[in-house]
C-alpha cells in the first residue's frame, strides 16, 4: 500500500509570514497520518522553516540542487547544505528548471544522483508539452524522462525516488488533467517500472502535478495510480492546501 504524499512548490513565492502561518496552520488541521505532507519553500526560508517544523510530521523539502558537493558556483546549493537545513526531499527536472535553466536529461540525471547520494529524497519531475500531446509523443516524452534516471541507477537507488508527473500544459494554466489523462500516464509508468521491477513498480509513489486544486484533487487522488500531488498555486494557500491534504487522507 503506498502511502500519499502531498507536496507544495511554493516556487519564487512565499514570505517569511506565509511560512509562519502555513506551519501554524498545518499544526493545527490534523492532518491524516496516512498522509505524508511536504512543503517546498524558496532556499532562502529553509533554514527557519527547518526549525519551524521540528518535531512535526511535515516534511521540508528544495525545489532544486547543483549537483557537486561544494566548490566555486556562485549562487548554488549543494545536497549537503541543503540537509543542514532540515531538508528531506528536493525537486529535480521540474519543467521549469528544464526550459528556464537548460536542464537537459543528462544535468537531471546528475541531480538525482547528487540527491541520493546525499540521502535525500529525488522528486523527479517528467512531463510533455501541449504540442509533444498533441502530436501524439506522450508516451515517448514521458518515458524517456523517466528512463534516462532509472535506467542509470541501481534498483535500490531507483526505490528512494518519487515521481511526479506534471504535464507543461497544465502547470498554471488551470487547466488540469481530467482525472481519465492524468491516471492513463500514471499507468503507463508504473507499467514501465513493474517491467523493470515488479516492486518498484508496485510501491513508486507517482505524484500529479498541475492546477490540483481543493475542488479537483478528491477525484485526481481517487485513481488507482495517483499517490498523491505537487501543488504549485494552491499550495500558498494554507486552507487549500489543507483541504487538498485531506482529500488524500
Ligand atoms: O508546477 C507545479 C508544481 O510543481 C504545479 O503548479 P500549479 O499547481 O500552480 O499548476
Amino acid at each position: 500500500m503506498r502511502k500519499p504524499l502531498i507536496a507544495g512548490n511554493w516556487k519564487m513565492n512565499g514570505s517569511l509570514a506565509l511560512l509562519e502561518t502555513m506551519s501554524q496552520t498545518l499544526s493545527s488541521a490534523r492532518i491524516s497520518s496516512s498522509v505524508d505532507v511536504t512543503i517546498i519553500p524558496p532556499f532562502t526560508l529553509l533554514m527557519s522553516a527547518g526549525k519551524m517544523l521540528e518535531g512535526s510530521d511535515v516534511e521540508l523539502g528544495a525545489q532544486t540542487l547543483h549537483p557537486e558537493a561544494s566548490g566555486a558556483y556562485t549562487g548554488e546549493v549543494s545536497a549537503s547544505l541543503l540537509s543542514e537545513c532540515g531538508v528531506s526531499h528536493v525537486l529535480v527536472g521540474h519543467s521549469e528548471r528544464r526550459t528556464l535553466f537548460n536542464e537537459d536529461d543528462q544535468a537531471v540525471l546528475v541531480r538525482v544522483k547528487a540527491a541520493l547520494d546525499a540521502g535525500l529524497i529525488p522528486i523527479l519531475c517528467v512531463g510533455e508539452t501541449l504540442e509533444e500531446r498533441e502530436a501524439d509523443q506522450v508516451e515517448t516524452v514521458v518515458l524517456g524522462q523517466v528512463r534516462t534516471v532509472m535506467d542509470a541507477l541501481s534498483q535500490e537507488q531507483c526505490s528512494r525516488l518519487v515521481i511526479a508527473y506534471e504535464p507543461v500544459w497544465a502547470i498554471g494554466t488551470g487547466r488540469t488533467a481530467t482525472p481519465e489523462q492524468a491516471q492513463q500516464v500514471h499507468a503507463m509508468i508504473r507499467s514501465w517500472l513493474s517491467g523493470k521491477d515488479p516492486a518498484l513498480g508496485e510501491g513508486m509513489r507517482l505524484l500529479y502535478g498541475g492546477s490540483m486544486k481543493a475542488d479537483n484533487a478528491a477525484d485526481l487522488l481517487s485513481q488507482p495510480d495517483i499517490d498523491g500531488g505537487l501543488i504549485g498555486g494552491a499550495s500558498l494557500k494554507p486552507d487549500d492546501f489543507i483541504a487538498i491534504c485531506h482529500a488524500a487522507g
